[in-house]
């Protein structure tokens, strides 16, 4: 593919251009001692935060909350928590919170600071995200959090009563947790006038954050009494950045983005200088289908190919391969990290030098009417953009090649991207303000207001499952219970029933294996081999009675990673299956569950399964050729995943995990069911919501 590149239109770049141009023009700092790059990495002196220490401390003391926004690289998330530890205020067994959308950043970020404040990862410095908890509750002063595992923490302490000041990092990113943070945290700083609010981020919207933050009428008056702080925010503009992040465009549209991503990246490989390659796409399946050709093509076009290590980075990998693309680059070698947007923000690769941006992420729409989450390949923000320019430039200039036109970018990309609490499910959501004790949910003081057609269709869904009752409150005691095993509410509940039905180890095997994204290696290329794996482990009861035939078989191998190899399983998800299996069976104990295995009578587990995914049957239409199922509720056309065991074999009633759409809606993770279990574990579902299975 020939592809014709345009350099953008050089101008400096202001907080809020949203021009092309040379991004963040700058700066006296790119001079500095050699290095493994040839640059050093700046010392904390030279960020361009550090000019902003005295004021950004000063406005931390005086007012309730403070919106800093700084571009990417600027120093934000490595530097202000430290700041913040130096003035006292992590002193008195008082811990400041920093919280980031993302795990892997979560991770990141919290190794770095431990680096630089030379002490060991978990003990001063920390990090907590779901399943993982590296901290020391008597010596942690400074701990990054996911802002979904702070809100967990408000269940056993609704103020946060143990931070004093809590950054609410990559705010721009509103994912559904920060949305509900920032409206919790609103509400906590009534209570807590010691408390203190940092939102920060490269590419926020500072007027509507502020504006969201105002005090009401009701509230304002009590400023200057007292130590209070002044209500008001303050807004803060940390100029400056670190390095120039020379901004490519193509000149024409191009149709097809893997391959002119790797086209890119060769390009890259063969005409500039050192420095390491990430490429933004979408998904597990066209960053295995870049790595793929991108190999190819090094092995057979280009001459120095042994210079290329290529690398994904999605959810779903491993700790090992994560560790891969934080390593350094060994010497002559050129990494290309392949990723999805899960290293949009804060992360830092240091050896990082280009950046090629698809344009495109994986986004959730949801829609209430026909109750239909579908995940789609679409468009990204400028923000968003100007994240992945940002992941360049961070310890020397960089440059950034962007696969569509300055013209598109300019003129139709949206600033920002639709908040996540518009466009999702809103059930674990609405569970969680429950458990926290909102139960005006409409009412409630949300940044961006979510659908009322999503939020009744969430309620029912929780009403349907036992977990509210008729006013909507949280039941006693499966509602409370369900609230506090931090899953999918109908992953809890399957955990709950399976206490009464006598088969809890197998269900908590399930839930484990459905927290992991496969524990299928797949391969391109090995697509055979791996079918031909699973149907060793195949179940006729379907994905989740195959789950526990794998896990079985894992154990029996001593838990050997030589045996997943020869099987086509993922190791590195088996121990995760393993590590998040011990969480929830202290979960479980915690809730005074008594675990016991219902020694392969399939049957109960299958009802077990039931108890939670009830709305979700479906049956197969009787003069179908194809596979076609109707879900019952509803009468949605569906079909099995072609990745499904039972892919084929269409059995008449079944009850899926999650649909995915693609060119037809897919139900992943299937099992058949009796439909009489539909009307005795769900009557009051399938006898006054929907069509009764009986009358089938
Ligand atoms: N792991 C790392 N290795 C090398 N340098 C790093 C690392 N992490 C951070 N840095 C240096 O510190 C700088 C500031 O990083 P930091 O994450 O604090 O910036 P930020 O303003 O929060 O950026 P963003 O908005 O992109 O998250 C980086 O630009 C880089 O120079």
């Amino acid at each position: 593919m020939s592809m014709f590149w345009k350099p953008g239109t050089e101008k400096p770049q202001l907080l809020d251009d949203e021009e092309g141009g040379v991004l963040f023009l700058s700066s006296s700092q790119s001079s500095s001692s050699s290095s493994r790059y040839g640059y050093a990495s700046m010392g904390k002196q030279r960020l361009p935060v550090h000019k902003y220490r005295t004021e950004i401390l000063y406005l931390v003391e005086t007012h309730a909350t403070t919106i800093i926004v700084g571009e990417t690289g600027s120093g934000k998330t490595t530097q202000i928590p430290q700041y913040l530890k130096e003035a006292g205020w992590a002193d008195g067994g008082r811990a400041i919170a920093c919280t980031q959308p993302r795990r892997l950043a979560v991770q990141a970020v919290a190794s770095r600071v431990a680096e630089e404040m030379g002490v060991k990862l978990g003990d001063e410095v920390g990090y907590t995200i779901r399943f993982e908890d590296i901290t020391n509750t008597s010596v942690t002063m400074i701990k990054f959090l996911t802002d979904g595992v702070l809100l967990r923490e408000m269940m056993d302490d609704p103020l946060l009563t143990k931070y004093s000041v809590i950054m609410v990092d990559e705010a721009h990113e509103r994912s559904i947790s920060t949305d509900i943070l920032l409206g919790l945290l609103k509400k906590i700083q009534r209570r807590r006038p010691d408390l203190r609010l940092i939102i920060s981020s490269a590419t926020i919207d500072a007027k509507s954050i502020s504006a969201f933050f105002q005090p009401s009428k009701r509230h304002r008056g009590l400023e200057g009494q007292g130590l209070s702080p002044r209500k008001e925010p303050a807004i803060l503009s940390v100029e400056g950045r670190g390095f120039d992040v020379r901004i490519h465009y193509v000149e024409e549209p191009i149709a097809d983005y893997v391959r002119a991503s790797v086209s890119t990246v060769m390009l890259i490989h063969e005409q500039e200088p050192p420095g390491d390659i990430l490429v933004f796409l979408t998904g597990q399946d066209d960053i295995d289908a870049a790595a793929q050709l991108i190999t190819e093509e090094a092995r057979t076009v280009v001459k120095n190919s042994s210079g290329l290590i290529v690398l994904p980075l999605y959810s779903g990998i491993s700790r090992a391969e994560q560790e891969l693309v934080f390593s350094p680059t060994p010497r002559g070698k050129r990494k290309v990290v392949i990723s999805t947007n899960i290293a949009e923000t804060s992360v830092t690769l240091e050896g990082v030098v280009y950046v090629v941006d698809s344009g495109f992420s994986k986004q959730r729409f949801y829609n209430p009417i026909p109750d239909i989450e579908n995940l789609v390949v679409a468009p990204i923000s400028k923000a968003s953009a100007r994240q992945r320019a940002g992941r360049a430039g961070r310890v020397r200039p960089g440059k950034c090649y962007r696969l569509y036109t300055e013209e598109y970018f300019v003129n139709e990309m949206s600033a920002e991207g639709i908040p996540e609490i518009q466009r999702s499910i809103l059930v674990s959501c609405v569970i969680q303000l429950k458990a926290l004790g909102i139960d005006n949910i409409l009412g409630f003081d949300w940044p961006a207001s979510p659908s009322p057609d999503a939020m009744i269709r969430a309620l029912e869904v929780l009403y349907s499952l036992g977990v509210l009752d008729s006013d909507a409150k949280l039941t006693s005691p499966v509602g409370f219970q369900v609230a506090e095993i931090p899953l999918d509410p109908m992953v809890s509940k399957i955990i709950l029933s399976s206490n009464q039905l006598g088969c809890s180890e197998e269900i908590i095997t399930i839930a484990a294996v459905l927290s992991v994204q496969s524990i299928w290696f797949s391969s391109r290329g090995a697509q055979k081999e791996l079918d031909e794996a699973k149907l060793r482990f195949a179940a006729a009861e379907g994905d989740h009675v195959t789950f526990l035939n794998v896990y079985k078989g894992f154990l029996q191998s001593g838990k050997s990673s030589q045996w997943c190899h020869k099987n086509f399983i993922n190791y590195q998800a088996m121990k995760k299956v393993m590590e998040i299996r011990e969480q929830l069976r202290k979960t479980a104990k915690k809730l005074g569950m008594v675990l016991k295995s219902c020694d392969n009578d399939m049957e109960v587990v299958r009802k077990a399964i039931t108890t939670g995914f009830f709305a979700n049957a479906c049956r197969l239409e009787a003069y179908s050729h194809n596979g076609m199922y109707k879900t019952l509720r509803g009468s949605q056309e569906v079909f099995i995943h072609p990745s499904s065991v039972l892919f084929r074999v269409n059995p008449k009633w079944v009850l899926y995990y999650s649909l995915v759409s693609t060119d037809r809606r897919y139900m992943r993770n299937v099992i058949t069911i009796d439909p009489s279990w539909l009307t005795e574990i769900a009557p009051h579902f399938y006898h006054h919501q929907g069509p009764n299975p009986a009358t089938h």
